[in-house]
């Protein structure tokens, strides 16, 4: 027999897409239960996506110091010995604390926190099966289903000698140090992993199916990591992978064809890194609100039922944190306004990053999307090799600045080197509230730093 409860709102998933709503509702006022298998906050970013992978990255970065940087600024000595187990044990301690931080913020909250799955009996009604085993019924008034995403898998034979993701980066991960990694796909996870274990390293190739890595992401950018990434990391464009297979001395060996010829690679660890799809909790599927494999939102995070919101990964539109705590938040506001739809998402000022070394960010429009959209842009590119930090640290790299003519608004920016993954928060900020050329050439960030490349792009720009 269930618990039965009356509740202002549940919410299945805590992660980006879930907690933001659940505690901004129940500062409100408002009633609300929520419930994760996980057991704590912060959904797959915390127990196997950003802040594990980030982690690992930072160690990489750290040890590749040496040796392009090392001489560079007068150190001498040899190349400092990774050593995987320490690695993975900051990593799991990185972790650990978060779910602490976490745990207190739970504890200090009025939400009901189940460490449980939630299942869609109708579109008022949740049923959480608890990890304890018992069974909780929830009539809510609004529904929040922010139940995340899972690696996509390809169906070719030998798929599952493969691994994800969730292998490397989860709490307590023991995978043994992959020295020949072959990661299938080029896009974020495949390409960050690649850089940060070569950092560490390990030999890498990265296969990708299309003509280029990040596939739809700015040709200027991808041509940049590109470049910059195959000293280091053997990069193979059209490569359809046909198989992987177990040779008995126990390689694995990765079949694909590119150009026209059947290749093999030989592996100690393949990884898939071919995109991730939406999850969704058990009976959603009655309430008719997929679209394509994903839940169909509007930009309140509405679904079509105006009641059952869906933030985050499950409706596939910028499968990023910082866009899914974004979207929870909106979805919050809009129940508290009593679906006035005071607060909409503005998923244009939604900043991407590739943790790469070196990194690559973007938000907004390219000079290429502004065009599609039949606005005359006005792009301003400042390089690299005229600023002084990156001088100092002999990096290479780009910031380019898109703005519209007609209104002198900055519509788009991307950048490619040193320092992208920070600089493009406040060019997010500047998209987001319509920034003029004019403010950003008049006013001065600080020196000597990239972000003066800003006023410089600024004050180029042909406008
Ligand atoms: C390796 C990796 C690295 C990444 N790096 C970055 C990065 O650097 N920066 C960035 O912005 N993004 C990064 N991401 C993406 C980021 O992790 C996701 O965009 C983010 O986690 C989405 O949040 P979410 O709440 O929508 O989904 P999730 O974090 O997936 O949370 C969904 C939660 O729902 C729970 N759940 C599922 N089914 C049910 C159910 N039936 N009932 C109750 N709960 C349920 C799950 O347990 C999960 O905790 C990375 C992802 C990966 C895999
Ligand atoms: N820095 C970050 O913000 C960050 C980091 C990691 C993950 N993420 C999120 O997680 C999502 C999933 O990451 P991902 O890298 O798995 O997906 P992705 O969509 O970024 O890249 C998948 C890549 O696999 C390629 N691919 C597909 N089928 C293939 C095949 N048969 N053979 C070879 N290549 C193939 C695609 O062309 C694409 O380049 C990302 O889209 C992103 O939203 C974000």
């Amino acid at each position: 027999m269930a618990t039965e409860s009356n509740i202002d709102v549940m919410i299945l998933g805590a992660g980006g897409g879930g907690y933001p709503a659940a505690f901004r509702l129940a500062r409100a006022g408002c009633s609300v239960a929520m419930a994760d298998p996980i057991g704590n906050l912060g959904g797959d970013c915390l127990a196997e996506g950003c802040v594990p992978s980030k982690t690992v990255r930072e160690a990489g970065v750290t040890r590749s110091w040496w040796p392009d940087k090392y001489p560079l600024f007068g150190f001498r000595g040899s190349k400092p010995e990774a050593d995987w187990r320490a690695v993975l044990a900051h990593k799991d301690r990185v972790q650990e604390r978060r779910y602490e931080l976490h745990r207190a913020q739970i504890a200090a909250s009025t939400v009901r926190f189940h460490q449980g799955v939630g299942r869609i009996v109708d579109d008022h009604t949740v049923d959480v099966t608890t990890a304890r085993g018992e069974l909780l019924r929830y009539h809510a008034k609004q529904i929040l289903v922010a139940t995340g995403s899972q690696p996509h898998l390809l169906s070719i034979p030998g798929a599952e000698l493969a691994v994800t993701s969730h292998h490397f980066f989860r709490l307590g991960a023991d995978l043994p140090f992959p020295r020949r990694l072959v990661a299938i796909g080029g896009g974020y996870i495949g390409l960050e992993t690649a850089s940060m274990l070569q950092n560490l390293g390990a030999e890498a190739t990265v296969l990708e199916a299309t003509g280029e890595i990040l596939p739809g992401v700015d040709p200027a950018l991808a041509r940049f990591l590109h470049q910059s990434l195959s000293h280091r990391i053997r990069l193979v464009v059209h490569a359809a992978v046909s198989a992987i297979e177990r040779a008995p001395d126990g390689e694995l060996l990765v079949h694909y064809e590119s150009g026209g010829e059947r290749k093999t690679i030989a592996a100690d660890c393949v990884l898939m890194a071919t995109g991730r799809k939406p999850v969704f909790p058990e009976g959603l599927e009655g309430l008719g609100l997929l679209d394509g494999g994903r839940i169909a939102v509007d930009d309140r995070l509405r679904t079509k039922l105006s009641h059952i919101y869906a933030p985050g990964d499950v409706n596939g539109r910028s499968m990023l944190f910082h866009s899914a705590v974004y979207q929870s938040l909106v979805a919050a506001e809009d129940i508290l306004s009593g679906g006035r739809g005071e607060k909409t998402m503005d998923f244009q000022s939604v900043p991407f990053t590739v943790f790469t070394e070196p990194e690559v960010a973007w938000v907004g429009r390219s000079e290429a999307e502004a065009a599609q959209e039949g606005l005359e842009a006005v792009a301003s590119t400042y390089d690299y090799r005229v600023d002084t930090r990156a001088e100092i640290f002999e990096e290479s790299g780009f910031l380019k600045l898109v703005f519209e003519r007609r209104t002198r608004r900055l519509i788009g920016a991307q950048i490619a080197g040193i320092d992208a993954a920070q600089l493009i928060a406040p060019l997010a900020l500047a998209v987001r509230s319509g920034t003029t050329v004019d403010t950003l050439r008049f006013m001065a960030f600080p020196h000597p730093m990239i972000s003066e490349g800003i006023n410089h792009a600024a004050r180029d720009a042909s406008l």
